[in-house]
């Protein structure tokens, strides 16, 4: 039997442990400084401890991609993938470690996901279709095939993304968008079409 331990403690991360625990695993832990107590019979045990079941497998379950990138560079344990048994996933596609594919998720055939990536609520994922790493993709969004989509990019829920499009590193896509054309890297894109409003530094 694996044992878990989750980074975090916040709204995701009691999603994430949701996602575990019908997975049948064991989760043993939350780490997060903001939190303490028990949730859903898992101790909170505060600051991050690599010491802690040096053989259990952890999942930084921190929605921000760049918190979660920064938390992973400080943790000791190797990880696991969260998949909610309800995900359909097609055996030709693939993902790495550190994932969370939550409730309802589809993948199709030849899809390539990376590391420490979240796939929320009822996200379609279709063909060909190759996701970098700390990537955050918000409930109900439609990824179709083809589409590219760099490290760190946060798409807000609801979210289309026509075939072939490659979206950048570290960009922000807004909930209900419809990518229609190529979005650079740390662009913020909303609307229907979508149109670059503006550009951050969120790594
Ligand atoms: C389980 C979960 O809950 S997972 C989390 C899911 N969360 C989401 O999907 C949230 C997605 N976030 C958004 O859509 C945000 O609005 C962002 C990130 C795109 C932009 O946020 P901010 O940088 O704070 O932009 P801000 O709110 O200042 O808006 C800037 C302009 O863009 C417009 N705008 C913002 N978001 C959108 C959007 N999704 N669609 C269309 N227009 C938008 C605003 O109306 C504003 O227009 P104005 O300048 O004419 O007034």
């Amino acid at each position: 039997m694996t044992n878990v331990i989750i980074q975090g403690g916040g709204e995701h991360a009691r999603v994430v442990l949701d996602c575990l625990q019908a997975q049948g695993l064991q989760v043993k832990a939350l780490f997060d400084p903001n939190y303490s107590g028990d949730l859903w019979g898992v101790p909170q045990r505060g600051v991050y401890d690599p010491s802690f079941m040096p053989d259990a497998r952890a999942l930084i379950a921190i929605g921000n991609n760049g918190v979660r990138k920064r938390v992973a560079a400080i943790t000791r344990h190797g990880y696991t993938n969260a998949v909610h048994p309800s995900v359909i996933a097609s055996p030709r596609a693939s993902w790495g470690e550190g994932n969370m594919i939550l409730h309802g998720v589809i993948i199709q055939a030849q899809a390539r996901i990376g590391n420490h990536c979240i796939l929320n609520t009822g996200v379609r994922v279709d063909h060909d279709c190759i996701i970098d790493d700390y990537v955050h993709i918000a409930p109900g969004t439609v990824l179709c095939g083809t589409v590219t989509v760099g490290e760190g990019t946060f798409i807000g829920a609801g979210a289309v993304v026509i075939p072939g499009r490659k979206i950048g590193a570290w960009a922000t896509i807004g909930a209900g968008a419809v990518v229609t054309r190529d979005v650079p890297d740390y662009a913020v894109a909303v609307g229907n079409p979508a149109r670059v409003i503006k550009y951050t530094n969120v790594a």
